[in-house]
């Protein structure tokens, strides 16, 4: 991976590297991006510790600083810390003008561009934590002033990590939050419900969650790799009159396809609703 479209690397700062940040240079430096242009900043030094120990970046306590060397800041802090840590990073960032790239669910371009001094070219991005073992799916938005050369190195930037979809409206990132970034969660909880009803028909509790999560691992797999779209994968496992017709059907009965929606529409709901107690 050479994430560059001129000759050298770009520098980019991680502005608190937990796990959706530390996944996503993980990534970017397995598939080949120098470590030695990547800069961590997190608020323990056990944690900067363990992460110079593991990818080899640089670390630093100091945001500013880690700004002042980077052509791209990715700000990988919670929400609610978000204002604040921005409003500390203003004068670096007005210094040097890098391109911002915020992870954050819920605060949008024009918050970051506000609490960071104005007149930036702001990247919001969706990701999630299937990103940690290179399946991540991420949703990403750009304001007017991001170059395509920018456009670019995220895209490569992300690439390394799972799948990219832009989107041409900041509100849809709302959507893809929605679906893919808190997503994984319900197909963890739909292994959870599956495991738990294998041990109430008997089985052991190792036996019904080794089954249930190879079985999402590999219907996950056949739909992605299949020329065939998800319900036809679903009618082939479903014999007429068979056992997971009979299944099925309870699901469809008990309005599955509604449970998934309204549980979807909560998130991205949630997502809008963050963008409004947040903006300060
Ligand atoms: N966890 C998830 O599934 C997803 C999370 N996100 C977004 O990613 C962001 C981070 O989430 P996680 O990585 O899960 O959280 P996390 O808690 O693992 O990471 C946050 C990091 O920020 C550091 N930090 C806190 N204050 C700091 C400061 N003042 N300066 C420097 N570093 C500071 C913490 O030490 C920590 O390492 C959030 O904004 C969240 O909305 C987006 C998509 C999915
Ligand atoms: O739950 C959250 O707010 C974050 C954003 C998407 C996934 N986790």
């Amino acid at each position: 991976m050479t994430c560059q479209t001129s000759s050298a690397p770009r520098t980019i700062a991680f502005i608190g590297a937990g796990n959706m940040a530390s996944a996503i240079f993980g990534g970017m430096i397995e598939a080949g991006y120098p470590a030695s242009h990547i800069i961590a900043t997190a608020r323990s030094r056990e944690t900067l510790d363990a992460l110079e120990q593991r990818y080899g970046v640089n670390t630093t306590h100091d945001n500013a600083d880690a700004v002042s060397r980077a052509d791209v800041v990715v700000l990988g802090v919670k929400p609610q810390m978000m204002h604040d840590v921005c409003q500390a990073l203003t004068p670096a960032v007005q210094a040097k003008k890098p391109l911002i790239v915020s992870v954050a669910a819920g605060i949008t371009c024009e918050s970051l561009e506000r609490w960071l001094g104005g007149d930036l070219a702001v990247i919001r991005c969706m990701p999630n934590t299937p990103s940690l073992v290179g399946v991540g799916a991420s949703g990403l938005f750009a304001t007017p002033q991001v170059t395509d050369e920018q456009r670019a190195l995220m895209d490569d930037m992300l690439t390394a990590v799972g799948i990219v979809e832009w989107v041409e409206e900041e509100g849809l990132l709302e959507a893809v939050t929605g679906v893919s970034g808190s997503g994984p969660a319900y197909f963890f909880l739909f292994i959870e419900s599956l495991e738990a009803a294998g041990i109430e028909l008997g089985l052991s509790a190792e036996t019904a969650r080794r089954l249930a999560i190879q079985t999402a691992r590999g219907a996950a797999e056949m739909a992605f790799t299949s020329e065939h779209e998800p319900a036809e994968l679903r009618r082939r496992v479903c014999s007429p009159n068979g056992t997971t017709e009979r299944a099925v059907n309870s699901f469809e009965n008990d309005d599955l396809r509604d449970i998934v929606a309204r549980a979807a529409k909560a998130s991205s709901v949630r997502a809008a609703e963050m963008a409004r107690e947040l903006d300060q």
